[in-house]
């Protein structure tokens, strides 16, 4: 099957610990996507080289792989550059996912010719947007796959506390391509807020991998705030 058939409505669930977060650590993250395989998930989102890979290990799951990087002077970065790219190329993940926003990029290279290289190397591109506009360009230049991840993350983009239900909405009617609803889908309700505008596939993160979060609403919720 391949990995569009796989996903189409069905979760995703993204397992991410940076290094300043508690479960950093390869040998977590793989427990960590263990359990969201265990608990129905086809596909996994995850961030590195060595998370990539053990998780393949431990899974065996399809991946959409991407690497967090800062470069000084620059704000994005999910796969900023071709060298990020490259190495996601090395790790056996199914998609590459990277900024897709109308940002500058640390190299000189255009997101399009980005797009060339992931095709060529036999792997989906996914474009992480923050906005209408910059999901259609995306579609345009080749991408397979948009995922609305990045809205609220950009200066220009929404501030919304749950998900992005209008964009959504929005992609799904006039995209050809898939679109997979992403950030900030924290508790039922909101899925199944999301899931009404049928997108073709959801990503689920932190309200399901970040526990430092999760206690954090509980405590919150129980201290009133
Ligand atoms: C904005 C950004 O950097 N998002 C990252 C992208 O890979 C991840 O930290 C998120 O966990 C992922 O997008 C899933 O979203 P949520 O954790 O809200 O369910």
């Amino acid at each position: 099957m391949s990995f569009l058939d796989i996903i189409k409505d069905k979760l995703i669930v993204s397992c991410q610990a940076l290094e300043n977060e508690p479960l950093h650590g390869s040998h977590i993250m793989r427990k960590m996507a263990k359990a969201a395989q265990e608990g129905g998930a086809v596909a996994i989102r995850a961030n590195s080289y060595d998370d990539i890979v053990a998780i393949k290990e431990e899974t065996n799951l399809p991946v959409i792989g991407l690497i967090k990087k800062d470069y000084e002077g620059y704000d994005v970065y999910i796969t900023p550059t071709v060298d990020e790219i490259n190495t996601l190329i090395k790790s056996g993940c199914e998609v590459i996912a990277m900024d897709a926003t109308n940002r500058p990029y640390p190299d000189n290279v255009s997101l399009k010719d980005k797009v060339d290289l992931i095709h060529k190397a036999g792997l989906l591109a996914m474009a992480d947007i923050s906005t209408y506009e910059e999901a259609i360009y995306a579609a345009e230049i080749g991408f397979d796959i948009v995922s609305t991840t990045l809205s609220g993350y950009t200066p220009y983009s929404k501030k919304l506390v749950g998900p992005d239900v209008e964009l959504v909405a929005r992609l799904v009617k006039d995209l050809k391509i898939p679109v997979i609803a992403e950030g900030r889908i924290n508790t039922i309700e909101d899925l199944l807020m999301i899931k009404e505008q049928k997108p073709f596939s959801v990503v689920v993160g932190s309200a399901i991998t970040r526990p430092q979060l999760i206690a954090k609403r509980f405590v919150d919720a129980y201290n009133n705030k």
